[in-house]
């Protein structure tokens, strides 16, 4: 993708530029008002900027300097809404080939039964859409747009409208999709959980401007940005893969960058990418390291940042091989002198593991399991 819009709408002006991953799914992450829909909405062709230039897969949407504007049907973009805009008058199977009849027989590269099957709707075909809960109308949605074969998946909050439970229904078969298509999915939400899931990518927007563009894990770990990512807490994301699914003692074993992170035992597959959160309260920081202790995760390191956000506690990021942030209070940072450059140790105690994107191998429902050792 390459996408540079400039726009004023109102009193609102939008100025982005942003590339986005070639494959699985770019997450657009930002406040409500930030300017996610417009930018989706650009790129489907049904706003106009006032300039720039919107490229997708080699093809260009639209180039101002050039005169270049597509009209929507010709730019090869699936869009699955919020509220899914089934047509209420026709079946399941009927709105799904409506889609697919959109793009003509010798563009057509995603086919009718494996969408079906991958996201189990085949019981549905011919029901009408007021006949089905707000989970199953969203994955016929993501079926219409996918069998258009477009060359770029928009999904502007498909979960947004769904209560939790349906969510976390709709949500394996949207971590599915980036991987099993080989099709970009450009991916509106302001749930950090849910691009935690899915993003490979993440482009972080506010007041109509791009702050940073990156692999989630390290635009998390970045001190500068937490005041925009509207967490409560700060916490650390780090991709590992399992190494052990259940050990000796009962544990799971993941792996990242030469360590092995002991975790409460969770249903996993050896080999299986996950992501791992890990809040700045559950990491506590030693001189040295820590015999005849209870804490099965010590890793060694060394402190790059010490943040002070003017709490009776400082969070202080450390290198563990992977950015790590620990929380500990003013008076253990006096007593320890901690400082940049300082070599430590970081106790690690509780930790929340999550599927990650680019797992192939997870079928399971991707909650967030929480996990001690
Ligand atoms: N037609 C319009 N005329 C004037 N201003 C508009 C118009 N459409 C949107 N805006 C303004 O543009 C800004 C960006 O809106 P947009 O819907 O793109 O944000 P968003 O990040 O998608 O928000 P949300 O998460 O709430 O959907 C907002 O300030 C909005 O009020």
């Amino acid at each position: 993708m390459d996408i540079r819009i400039n726009h004023r709408q109102g009193g609102f002006t939008l100025d982005v530029a942003f590339r986005g991953a070639p494959s699985g799914v770019t997450a657009l992450y930002g406040p409500s008002g930030a300017g996610k829909t417009s930018v989706v909405n650009m790129v489907a062709g049904l706003l106009k900027p006032d300039a720039g230039r919107i490229a997708v897969n080699g093809l260009c949407l639209f180039d101002s300097a050039r005169h270049i504007d597509l009209p929507p049907e010709k730019r090869r973009i699936g869009y699955v809404f919020q509220d899914g805009r089934l047509l209420p008058h026709l079946s399941v199977r009927s709105n799904l080939t409506y889609g697919m009849h959109r793009t003509p027989a010798r563009r057509r590269f995603v086919k009718f039964d494996p969408v079906v099957e991958l996201l189990g709707i085949g019981r549905l075909l011919d029901r009408r859409p007021s006949k089905l809960s707000g989970g199953e109308k969203q994955r016929v949605a993501i079926g219409r747009a996918l069998l258009t074969s477009p060359a770029l998946l928009l999904m502007d909050e498909p979960l947004a409208a769904l209560d939790p439970a349906r969510k976390a229904e709709v949500l394996p078969f949207v971590m599915r999709l980036g991987r099993e298509f080989a099709i970009p999915i450009l991916y509106v939400s302001h749930a950090l959980d849910e691009i935690l899931h899915l993003a490979v990518r993440m482009v972080l927007i506010q007041e109509g401007r791009v702050l940073a563009e990156d692999d989630p894990e390290v635009l998390l770990s970045r001190s500068d940005l937490q005041s925009h990512l509207g967490r409560s807490e700060t916490e650390s994301v780090i991709s590992a893969v399992v190494d052990e699914p259940e050990d000796a003692f009962g544990l799971t074993r993941l792996r990242f960058g030469g360590h092995t992170l002991k975790v409460q035992q969770f249903q996993a597959a050896r080999g299986e990418s996950v992501r791992v959160r890990i809040p700045a309260r559950q990491v506590a920081v030693a001189l040295s390291p820590p015999r005849r202790t209870s804490f099965q995760n010590v890793f060694p390191g060394e402190i790059r940042e010490i943040w002070d956000h003017g709490a009776p506690f400082v969070d202080v990021r450390l290198d563990i091989g992977r950015p790590l942030w620990a929380r500990i209070t003013r008076q253990s940072l006096s007593e320890l002198n901690l400082k940049p450059g300082r070599p430590v140790f970081a106790l690690i105690k509780s930790v929340a593991v999550s599927p990650g994107p680019s797992d192939a191998s997870r079928e399971k429902e991707p909650s967030l399991v929480v996990v001690d050792a």
